[in-house]
């Protein structure tokens, strides 16, 4: 993510297939047996946008319940101001940079996107969502927390 006093512009990735496919969304995957979490982000970023980041600031925590599955997903987000290299196109991701005064690309994100990226520009959050099927949120709690 990078801002000037215009506009704040921030990088997302479609994925081209599996999970989520066809959505706009922060790069991320599983977390490997004996990576941190915070070494899966970055790792993550690299596999799927070739960039790297120096800081990187732990901004939010998301639990997704979807109907069905037996496990809730636990998503942690995080934010970079600024990054190393250029997005390139991956084999399972296509980068574009959006501008957020123009609005997201909220047709091609998750539901609950547009209610939790606008709280990244500038908060700490923990959420909770649950899903029916991939398209329909049925509850969900957001609050902004000083830490996490
Ligand atoms: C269900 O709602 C979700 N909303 C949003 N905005 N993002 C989500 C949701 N569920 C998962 N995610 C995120 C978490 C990750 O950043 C990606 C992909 O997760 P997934 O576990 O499917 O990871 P893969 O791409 O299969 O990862 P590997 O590269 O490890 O195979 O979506």
């Amino acid at each position: 993510m990078f801002t000037n006093k215009l506009l704040t512009l921030v990088l997302l990735g479609m994925k081209k297939r599996g999970f989520g496919a066809v959505k706009w969304n922060g790069f991320g995957g599983k977390v490997q047996p004996g990576e941190t979490i915070e070494e899966a982000a970055r790792q993550e970023l690299q596999e799927e946008s070739g960039l790297t980041v120096d800081a990187l600031d732990k901004i939010g925590n998301i639990k997704f319940e979807l109907i069905g599955e037996t496990e809730l997903r636990d998503v942690h987000v995080f934010r970079a101001d600024n990054y190393n290299g250029e997005p390139t196109e991956s084999d399972g991701i296509h980068s574009q940079s959006h501008a957020f005064y123009l609005g997201y690309p909220s047709g091609q994100m998750w539901v609950d996107d547009i209610l939790w990226f606008p709280l990244m520009l500038q908060k700490k959050f923990l959420g909770y969502f649950k899903f029916q099927g991939h398209d329909l949120i049925i509850d969900h709690k957001l609050e902004e927390v000083e830490n996490l």
